[in-house]
């Protein structure tokens, strides 16, 4: 598969702070990576590294096979989409206006427009200035206006921050659709349930390092203290453990037609970043 990301050794320092030290990844065609961390772990700083806004001090950081420094140039820019809390849109426009200026200006089909409101779910706010959004409509916009040129690669920062659950799913929807038609995402969330429900992968940065990365699937299983939680009809809980100890009491259990619910105790990504970091997210 191809690689579209990739990350060695790399370093920033900005004075004497060393934001980013020796961060090594890399990002397949198609993949949803994503990228977590508390604040100030370093998150903003690698996408702006990524996309040619900064350059790393140290190491190694490829974007489509040519050094990221080169994503400013127009032909490599093209293939990207950046979400940042930046809007750049024009306040006394419609929702629809600054889609369509956006459009022309990068000779977009206006065809985009209205797949880029749907994607949003804004088709019927189109014709409010933006100036009159809410915080949630306002990163909807900004969010269409991100997709709207079909990039290959999106980096996504806190896409989802502001919005309430029914439009964080719909964008959900929406990330899973560009993905399945091959789009590949370089995603930054504070939400582990966003992060478990969307990544293929995620790495977990504290303090400018990654802890680690992997599946989520990989991750729990790793961090699992491999217990099970039983409840009986009595509304009795016991945590058991695998062994020969606790599984007489299962097997009694099971025989006399007690138990109502049984579940693994295996660990969210909020839990597991909380052990890595110290930092509670949720
Ligand atoms: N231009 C800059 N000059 C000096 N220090 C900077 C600059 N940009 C970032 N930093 C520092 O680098 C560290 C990482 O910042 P960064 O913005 O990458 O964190 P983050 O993980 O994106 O945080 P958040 O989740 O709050 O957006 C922080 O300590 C920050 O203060």
């Amino acid at each position: 598969m191809t690689t579209i990301i990739d990350v060695q050794n790399m370093r920033m320092k900005f004075g004497s702070e060393e934001a980013l030290k020796d961060v090594s990844f890399s990002i397949k065609k198609g993949e949803i990576f994503g990228f977590l961390g508390p604040s100030g772990s370093g998150k903003t700083t690698t996408i702006k590294i990524l996309t040619a806004q900064l350059t790393q001090s140290s190491g190694h950081a490829f974007v489509f096979g040519q050094p990221a420094s080169d994503m400013h140039k127009p032909q490599q820019k093209a293939k990207i989409g950046l979400l940042t809390d930046n809007s750049g849109l024009y306040q006394r426009l419609t929702v629809e206006e600054n889609l369509l200026l956006y459009s022309n200006l990068y000779g977009i089909s206006n065809n985009a427009v209205e797949e880029a409101l749907q994607f949003v779910n804004l088709q019927n706010q189109r014709k409010k200035k933006v100036s009159q959004l809410s915080k949630g409509m306002l990163q909807r916009v900004i969010l269409a206006r991100t997709i709207m040129h079909k990039p290959q690669l999106l980096f996504l920062d806190e896409p989802t921050s502001a919005l309430d659950p029914v439009n964080a799913q719909h964008i959900y929807r929406g990330l899973r659709k560009l993905n399945e038609l091959g789009t590949t995402i370089f995603l930054t969330t504070h939400n582990m349930a966003e992060a478990e429900l969307l990544c293929d992968r995620v790495a977990f940065l504290h303090k400018g390092e990654i802890r680690e990365l992997d599946t989520p699937a990989a991750l729990k299983k790793k961090y699992s203290d491999h217990s099970f939680t039983i409840e009986l009809d009595t509304g009795e809980r016991h945590v058991v453990v695998n062994g020969e100890e606790d599984a007489v009491s299962v097997m009694n259990w099971m025989k006399n037609d007690q138990i109502a619910r049984m579940h693994s105790n295996e660990p969210s990504l909020g839990d597991i970043f909380v052990k890595l970091t110290g930092s509670d997210l949720l």
